[in-house]
């Protein structure tokens, strides 16, 4: 091909597109062809965008919630994408100590911003998840604080907060110790009253009890809310929180008595390295008895143990706030990976060329479709069921505030099976989004390894992921088992008709009957009530309750799932039944919605034939619909991505580019890796040279 022919090629988008590889490599040193020109400011993606069948700045208000949400974050993603400050791109590239300082340098830089701009609370939030770096911050005010918040009382929050709020203290969340995360009862350290000094004594009196994990506090935190064994008359009173100052506030140096460090280095470059992970030993450490959070329970003067009103699950709810921000972020990482998956499957041609013409895009196979579609629509089924559990979240505080605890078990149950729901689908939806961007995904300027690996620690971390099933679980069979004399409400309200749910059966002929809300809700409430009452069966088997749970413990978590999903799934399609402005928009949801709904029926068929809900015939018309619902998504790809809204910074990837323009960019992003600094590379003639110049006689290899 000559150079005239180049010329032409540039004049049509997407037969550029096919030929961009080759006019690169001639572009490649010796060649001296710059393309640069004509690359840049192209919308290689502007066919596509053409092709939407809703609009994209209403699908945009949706997706964030309301207009004003949707300005708001708006407004923090572009402070952050222009601000050199927040650059990340050679983050995966830096030694330990250098990510660290970096990283101290960027929470210094945002929280000044966050103090010159006045910003609120909620674009601070939005500040921080821009900025797309975890940090100490992130503990010291999405943990410490509602610790203090949620734990303790009108006077030690009147004395702590106002010195955390405006960062005077640093504050870490230190409940894990190297023995024991799950079991919280487990804990070691110890806190011992000391009446003669009106002090605890808090110690580690094992090698196991060293507190391990806690983000923060491996070189940031001054403080900690260090969760213990309360010891008071000899006697063990439980683990409660207490506030201990772990550094000096003059040179940051460790108080006596305190040993403090980080853990060390974690999975991936880059990634969760930016968060200061640490260890903790305490040796007879005293603080005064005012630092124990006497929300749930106090110690008087005297050592005597007064329990107020407030359960002492309340010692739990820190948890039960993050495990809801979870969720919510859960939507923002599936997004995210989907949004580059998306894009580059738009541009990526492989296979299919007739007479010289274009490959196929690989979106348009449909197995490329079956992997990436339904991630896209579970991306917006985690957003509303995430803005729903944000809202179950804000009633309960209320409640908890006006001494209401009645709906705390519900919100346990619920905070914990979506945090794990969310997180282990999008830890793998991450992975298989890399896999659809096949060799490229891999490279770290793809953006998809390094989320993959700041990702995959949520499914461990604020609850193992099988640990909270189980919770959830517990929290079923007590439904089920409460039947007869109490009625289910909330999210397990339809156990209440576990009845018909038993016995009706699905009644769905058609593909096209599968396009009724009803027909799916009642599908899930069928599946998850048929599995609930069974594990409840099983159970009633065993004479002791907690070995029968233990021996059913497998098949509980898949009836947890089920209960799960039900929520998500329900949560969606009350989402669609609320107004929707925007041509095109609801539709395109409600597309979206049963694409969900009917991938997870497809994906669980197994759970919904046992149950004897459906037939076989009923299943494999499920899966037709799915298919032609692939069709109806295939035109507004792009574009649903689109809606998130997201910058070329926030998403950090060459591959999910807006433009498109992904070759030429890759191509340049390599020439500036370090290793290619020289021609010669840091070592051959140390190591390469003299083997390519041995004179062996022979081999024996
Ligand atoms: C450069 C940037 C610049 C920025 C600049 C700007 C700066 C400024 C920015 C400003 C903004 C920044 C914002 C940042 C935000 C960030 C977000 C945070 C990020 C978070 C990261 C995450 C970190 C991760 C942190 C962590 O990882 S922290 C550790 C977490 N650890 C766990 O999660 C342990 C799991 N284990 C258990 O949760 C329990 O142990 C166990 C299994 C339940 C058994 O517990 P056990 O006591 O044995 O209980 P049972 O006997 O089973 O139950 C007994 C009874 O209690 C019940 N019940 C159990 N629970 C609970 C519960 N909750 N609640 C209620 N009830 C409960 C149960 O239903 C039963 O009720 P009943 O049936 O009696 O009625
Ligand atoms: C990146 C990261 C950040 C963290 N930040 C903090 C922090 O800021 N503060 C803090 O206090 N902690 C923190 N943690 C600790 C975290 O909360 C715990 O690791 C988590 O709760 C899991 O507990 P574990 O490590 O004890 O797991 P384990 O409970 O030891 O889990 C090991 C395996 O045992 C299984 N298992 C355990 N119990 C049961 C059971 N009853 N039934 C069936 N299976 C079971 C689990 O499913 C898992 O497969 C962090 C952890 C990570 C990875």
């Amino acid at each position: 091909m000559g150079l005239s022919g180049i010329s032409l090629l540039t004049t049509t988008y997407s037969l550029i597109l096919q030929h961009q590889s080759l006019l690169l490599c001639l572009r490649a040193k010796g060649f001296g062809l710059d393309l640069k020109k004509d690359m840049e400011g192209v919308d290689y993606l502007s066919d596509e965008r053409k092709k939407a069948q809703f609009d994209v700045e209403a699908m945009k208000i949706a997706w964030a919630g309301s207009l004003e949400a949707f300005q708001l974050s708006d407004r923090m993603a572009k402070l952050v994408a222009n601000d050199p400050a927040f650059e990340k791109f050679t983050r995966p590239m830096l030694g330990r100590k250098e990510l660290i300082k970096n990283t101290l340098r960027k929470a210094a830089h945002g929280w000044k911003l966050i103090v010159d701009l006045r910003l609120t609370e909620e674009e601070a939030k939005w500040l921080r998840l821009y900025i797309d770096e975890p940090a100490y911050t992130d503990l010291h005010w999405g943990m410490f604080i509602p610790a203090i918040e949620g734990q303790g009382t009108e006077e030690q929050k009147k004395k702590w907060l106002p010195l955390a709020k405006k960062m005077q203290i640093i504050g870490c969340y230190a409940q894990t110790e190297l023995g024991h995360g799950s079991n919280v009862q487990g804990l070691e350290t110890t806190a011992t009253f000391d009446p003669q000094t009106d002090e605890f004594i808090m110690h580690s009196p094992t090698l196991t009890s060293s507190k391990w994990w806690p983000g923060g506090l491996g070189k940031a935190s001054t403080h900690a809310v260090v969760y213990a064994r309360l010891i008071v008359g000899g006697e063990f009173h439980g683990v409660h929180g207490f506030i201990v100052q772990l550094r000096s506030l003059d040179d940051h140096s460790p108080l006596p008595g305190v040993t403090v460090g980080d853990i060390g280095m974690k999975f991936g470059n880059g990634a969760y390295n930016t968060m200061d992970n640490g260890v903790l030993r305490f040796d007879h450490v005293r603080i005064p008895r005012d630092q124990m959070l006497m929300r749930v329970s106090q110690v008087t003067r005297e050592g005597k143990i007064m329990q107020s009103d407030v359960p002492r699950q309340l010692i739990y709810g820190t948890m039960v706030y993050v495990r809801q921000t979870i969720v919510a972020d859960a939507s923002k990482a599936l997004s995210r990976a989907v949004c580059i998956a998306t894009r580059y499957s738009a541009i990526r041609r492989q296979f299919g060329s007739r007479n010289g013409g274009p490959e196929t895009q690989v979106i348009d196979y449909k197995t490329q479709q079956s992997r990436l579609f339904p991630l896209l629509a579970s991306a917006y089924a985690f957003r509303f069921v995430g803005e729903w559990l944000k809202w179950l979240y804000t009633d309960v505080k209320e409640r908890l505030a006006a001494n209401d605890f009645s709906t705390l078990p519900e919100a346990h149950a619920c905070t914990a099976g979506l945090k794990s729901l969310t997180t282990s689908f999008t830890a793998d939806g991450i992975e298989e989004c890399r896999k659809l961007c096949g060799g490229h995904g891999y490279l770290v300027s793809s953006g998809l390894p390094e989320l993959f690996a700041v990702y995959i620690p949520a499914c461990t971390y604020e609850g193992d992921n099988v640990v909270l099933l189980l919770q959830v679980a517990r929290f079923l069979v007590k439904t089920v088992s409460e039947l007869g004399y109490k009625k289910p409400v909330g999210t397990t309200a339809y156990m209440g008709r576990v009845a018909s749910l038993m016995q009706n059966n699905c009644a769905v002929q058609t593909a096209e009957g599968w396009l009724n809300p009803g027909a799916v809700v009642e599908a899930f409430e069928s599946r998850a009530a048929r599995m609930a009452v069974r594990c409840g069966q099983q159970l009633a088997k065993y004479e002791n309750p907690e070995e029968g749970f233990a021996e059913l413990s497998a098949d509980l978590v898949e009836a947890s799932i089920a209960h799960c999903q039900l929520i998500v799934v329900s949560k969606f399609i009350e989402k669609l039944q609320q107004d929707i402005p925007g041509k095109g928009v609801k539709q395109t949801l409600e597309v979206l919605c049963y694409v969900y709904a009917l991938f997870l029926l497809h994906k669980h068929q197994g759970d919904f034939l046992a149950t004897g809900y459906l037939t076989p015939k009923q299943a494999s018309l499920a899966n037709d619909q799915l298919r032609t619902l692939y069709s109806k998504v295939r035109p507004n790809a792009i574009t649903l991505v689109d809606s998130f809204n997201y910058t070329d910074h926030y998403l950090g990837s060459i591959l999910g580019r807006y433009d498109g323009n992904v070759y030429p960019k890759l191509y340049e992003a390599a020439w500036k890796d370090p290793l290619n600094d020289s021609d010669v590379v840091d070592g051959f003639y140390e190591y390469v040279q003299p083997i390519l110049k041995q004179k062996l006689r022979t081999a024996k290899l």
